[in-house]
C-alpha cells in the first residue's frame, strides 16, 4: 500500500483537483489518498463555530459562503454534473444546516469537532466522484468508520489499538484498490465525530501508514520538498535532499508548518519512508525522510513563528520564582489547554509566548493577575535557528530587537520584538562583520 495526503492548496479549484488526479493516475495501486478540506474552508468553518456558538448572526452567511464555495467548484469541475455528487453533497449542507440549527452545548470544542470536518466530507466526496467520472473507480470511504479516537475534542488522541483492526479491514491491500479518504477526523468511542489539531491530515495520512504497514507515503505540497527556510519569507532557500526522521521531528517541532509535527513518529517507528514532493512540478525529486545522521545538505535551518504574544510574571509578593510557581503556572496553561512556544525564568520572573490566535490565552493572563503581576507584548516572532553558525547568530542580532534567546547545540531560537524600528545598519558595516564568523563552523 502506498498513502497519499493531499493539502487544501492542491484541491482549492477545478485545475488543482483535475491536476492532482492525474498525479494519482499514474500512480500504482493499492492506493490511498488522504485529502484535506478546499483551499480556506477550515478557516470559514472555524468562523461559523463562532458564530454558531456565540449566537453571532453571521452564521447563515458563512454557511451559505461554505455551499457557495464547493457549488461553483463541481459546476467548473464537471463538464456534466453527476446527479450522484449534487446528491451527496446536498446532503452533507443539509446535516450540516440541521446541526447548527439546533442549540449549542456549551461545550465550545465538541461543538467545534461536530462542524470542522465537513470541509474534509465534501471535499473527498468531489474528488472521489470526479475520479470516477475520468474512469478512475475508487472507493471513497468515510474514516470516521475505522480511526478510532478519545474525546478530547479539538486535539484527539488515536486509540491505535481499536484503529488497527479496523483500518486494516477497510483498506484492504486487493491490487487495484483506489481508496479517498479524509485527513484531519475521527471517532470517539459514542460515534461523535473529533479532530486530530488543525493541519492534522499529514499526521492522518501517517497514522494510516503505520497501520497498514504502506510501502511509503507521500505528501503532495506546493514547494519542490522541505526548504531550510520558509519560502514565503526568506529568499534563497536550498531544498534539503534528505532529512533523517529524528531531524523532521525537530523542524516540525520548533514550527516548520510545511509538515504536521506529529507526522513523522508513526513512521518511523516502521520506518516507512515519506518523501514531500511538489503537486505542481510532480516529477522532480522532492524531499526524502528517512533513517539517517544528518540532513543532506547540512545548512542552517530558519524557522519563524509570526504573531506571538509574550506573557511576563512576577510575583505579588516580592518572593522567587520557585518550583511552586512553575508547578502552578504550568497547571493552569495545561487547565487552559495553551501550547507555550519558548519559556525563560529569572530569579524573580517567568515569561511565556504563546500564538497570539490561542483561543483562551487572554483568559489565563486574567487568572495569572491574580497571583502575579502580569505583563504583555504583542507583535513578537521567534526565530528557530537549527543548525546555527556564528554568522547566523550574528545576522539575527544585527537585524532585529532581539528581546531573549536561548541556545544548545544545534538549536538557537530568537524572541524578536517586531514592534522596534532597528535602525538602518549600512550594508558594508554588516558585511565586514559578518566576515569575522565562519558558517562552517557549527555543523560539524
Ligand atoms: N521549511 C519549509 N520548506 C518548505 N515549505 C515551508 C517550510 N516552512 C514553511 N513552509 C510553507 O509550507 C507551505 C506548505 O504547507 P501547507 O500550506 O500547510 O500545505 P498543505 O495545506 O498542503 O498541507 C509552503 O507553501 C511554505 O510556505
Ligand atoms: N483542513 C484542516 C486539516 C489540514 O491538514 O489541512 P491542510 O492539509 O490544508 O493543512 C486544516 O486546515 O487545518
Amino acid at each position: 500500500m502506498i498513502i497519499y495526503k493531499f493539502g487544501g492548496v492542491s484541491v482549492k479549484d477545478a485545475s488543482g483537483i483535475k491536476n492532482i488526479c492525474q498525479i494519482i493516475g499514474n500512480a500504482k495501486c493499492p492506493l490511498t489518498v488522504v485529502i484535506s478540506a478546499i483551499g480556506n474552508t477550515t478557516n470559514l468553518l472555524e468562523a461559523l463555530v463562532e458564530a454558531y456558538f456565540s449566537g453571532n448572526d453571521k452564521l447563515r452567511e458563512l454557511l451559505n459562503q461554505v455551499k457557495k464555495n464547493h457549488t461553483s467548484l463541481i459546476h467548473d469541475l464537471f463538464e456534466e454534473v453527476p446527479e450522484q455528487v449534487l446528491t451527496d453533497v446536498n446532503a452533507l449542507f443539509i446535516e450540516l444546516e440541521t446541526k447548527i440549527t439546533k442549540p449549542s452545548s456549551d461545550q465550545f470544542n465538541f461543538e467545534y469537532d461536530q462542524v470542522i470536518g465537513f470541509g474534509e466530507l465534501l471535499s473527498t466526496t468531489i474528488v472521489s466522484a470526479y475520479l470516477n467520472q475520468i474512469g478512475q473507480n475508487n472507493e471513497w470511504v468515510d474514516v470516521r468508520t475505522c480511526l478510532d479516537s478519545d474525546d478530547n475534542y479539538v486535539d484527539a488522541n488515536i486509540l491505535w489499538e481499536s484503529s488497527k483492526e479496523k483500518v486494516c479491514t477497510r483498506f484492504t491491500k486487493n491490487q487495484n484498490t483506489l481508496y479517498i479518504t479524509q485527513g484531519f477526523i475521527a471517532s470517539d468511542p459514542k460515534g461523535n465525530t473529533t479532530s486530530l489539531g488543525r493541519e492534522g491530515s499529514d499526521y492522518t495520512a501517517a497514522i494510516l501508514a503505520h497501520l497498514l504497514d504502506a510501502e511509503k507515503m507521500i505528501i503532495w505540497k506546493d514547494v519542490l520538498g522541505i526548504l531550510n527556510a520558509d519560502p514565503d519569507y526568506f529568499e534563497n532557500t536550498t531544498k534539503l535532499d534528505t532529512i533523517p526522521y529524528h531531524e523532521a521531528i525537530e523542524l516540525s517541532y520548533y514550527g516548520a508548518s510545511v509538515i504536521h509535527p506529529k507526522t513523522i513518529k508513526p513512521l518511523q517507528a516502521k520506518q516507512i519512508p515519506l518523501w514531500v514532493k511538489s503537486f505542481i512540478e510532480p516529477n522532480q525529486n522532492g524531499t526524502l525522510i528517512t533513517k539517517g545522521e544528518r540532513p543532506q545538505p547540512l545548512l542552517p535551518n530558519y524557522i519563524v513563528k509570526k504573531q506571538q504574544v509574550l506573557v511576563s510574571l512576577k510575583p505579588l509578593n516580592f518572593s522567587f520564582i520557585s518550583e511552586k510557581d512553575m508547578v502552578f503556572i504550568f497547571s493552569l496553561v495545561t487547565k487552559f489547554r495553551i501550547k507555550l512556544n519558548f519559556t525563560q525564568n529569572t530569579a524573580v520572573s517567568f515569561v511565556f509566548c504563546v500564538n497570539t490566535s490561542a483561543r483562551n490565552w487572554k483568559d489565563l493572563a486574567v487568572e495569572l493577575e491574580k497571583y502575579y503581576e502580569v505583563e504583555i507584548t504583542e507583535n513578537l516572532e521567534l526565530i528557530t535557528v537549527r543548525h546555527y553558525t556564528s554568522a547566523t547568530i550574528k545576522e539575527i542580532q544585527f537585524k532585529h530587537h532581539v528581546l531573549g534567546e536561548q541556545k544548545n547545540r544545534n538549536t538557537a531560537i530568537y524572541l524578536i520584538d517586531t514592534n522596534w524600528n532597528f535602525p538602518h545598519i549600512p550594508k558594508k558595516e554588516f558585511e565586514s562583520a559578518l566576515r569575522d564568523f565562519s558558517f562552517q563552523e557549527n555543523l560539524e
